[in-house]
């Protein structure tokens, strides 16, 4: 946008001062004018010397003469001094006339010497006003010039302030969306996250199987056993942090390459990369050994044991249309195992 600006008034500018140089040299042309005033008046006070000179005269002395006058005579001879000097017609008169009466010899030389003293007065004259001209023509000159280069400074200023500006405002308006993008992606991350255990959501679980697409995956399902009765007897603070245990646990037993969900109350589930279905059986030993290990308490386990878990487990190739039955199976699992008295795991081989 400035750039667009400064670009308009360079181009409004140059154009401005273009006819400013022609105007310049248009005046410099006018120095002409002096100049050729002041030649012809050097052959008219040649021709003066000469007539005051040697007497009488030889053949040689008139025609040079004549030669000066006819050169001053055509040298004066210009429209612009016909039409600005009146002096000018009577003098190329009086310069035509004298040539003709030297030629004749019916003028004596100082007559003569004397009769140019008006045409040289009158060239003069000419050369005083043409000198004044120019004078007048680079006062004008240096003034443009000097009301140009400041109204090129001030557009220059304006245009650097107005550069500044536009930055400012950029640079304000991409702070503002740079700020918005990342609430909002704090925003969207918050969304998928379960804020009491700091692992992901439901959401979280199935952005993860599209984002895993094409690749064999173990999905686990664990469900607490009696946790109703252990936040009766414990109370919720309890059971909640009963809860960031278990995700801690998991996290622990099933190591890095797992991702840990909670999928709602006291449901979660773990993801892993599970080439076979012997493998997804390592799993869910290594989660019942864990756990045991980790020999959580729960006083109100109706089996008289510390907390224990029911779990159902499922492998499935990655796909967003497979994912539901693989999902319906490891919970079928799970409630199997529930129904068959909770504390145990089974491995579905549908998936
Ligand atoms: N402390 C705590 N309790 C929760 C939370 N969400 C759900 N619950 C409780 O979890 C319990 C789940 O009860 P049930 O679905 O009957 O499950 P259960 O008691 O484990 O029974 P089974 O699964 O059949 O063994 C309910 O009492 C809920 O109030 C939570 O965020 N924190």
């Amino acid at each position: 946008m400035s750039f667009m600006a400064l670009m308009v008034v360079i181009v409004y500018e140059a154009r401005w001062v273009y006819p400013e140089i022609q105007a310049y040299f248009s005046q410099t042309g006018n120095l002409t004018g002096q100049q050729l005033a002041t030649r012809s008046r050097g052959y008219l006070q040649g021709a003066q010397q000469q007539l005051l000179g040697e007497q009488p005269f030889e053949a040689d002395s008139i025609q040079t003469i004549r030669i000066n006058l006819d050169l001053a005579y055509g040298l004066l001879d210009v429209e612009v001094y016909r039409q600005n000097y009146s002096c000018t017609a009577p003098s190329l008169q009086t310069i035509n006339a004298l040539s003709d009466r030297i030629y004749r010899g019916t003028v004596t030389s100082v007559d003569a010497a004397s009769e140019l003293l008006e045409p040289i007065d009158c060239l003069t004259r000419i050369e005083m006003s043409q000198l004044d001209l120019r004078g007048m023509a680079i006062n004008a000159f240096s003034e443009s010039t000097r009301r140009h280069n400041q109204v090129v400074t001030y557009s220059s200023m304006v245009i650097f302030a107005l550069g500044l500006l536009f930055w400012v405002m950029h640079e304000r308006q991409l702070r503002r969306a740079e700020r918005a993008t990342e609430q909002t992606l704090a925003w969207m991350e918050r969304a998928m996250r379960d804020p009491l255990t700091g692992i992901g959501n439901r959401s979280a679980l199935q952005q993860e199987v599209m984002a895993k697409e094409g690749t064999s995956l173990a999905l686990i399902l664990v469900d607490i056993d009696f946790f109703k009765q252990y936040n009766d007897s414990m109370g919720h603070p309890e059971g909640d942090q009963l809860l960031r245990c278990l995700a801690s646990l998991l996290k622990d037993v099933l190591g890095e390459q797992a991702t840990l969900y909670r999928l709602g109350g006291d449901e979660f589930a773990a993801l892993l990369p599970c080439q076979n279905d012997s493998l997804l059986g390592d799993y869910c030993d290594r989660l019942t050994s864990g756990l045991r290990g980790a020999d959580l308490q729960h006083p109100a386990h109706p089996d008289n044991k510390g907390v224990t878990l029911s779990i159902g487990a499922v492998r499935f190739d990655a796909r967003e249309d497979a994912f539901p039955l693989a999902y319906s199976e490891a919970d079928k699992a799970l409630y199997r195992v529930k129904s068959a008295g909770r504390d145990g795991y089974e491995v579905s081989l549908k998936g």
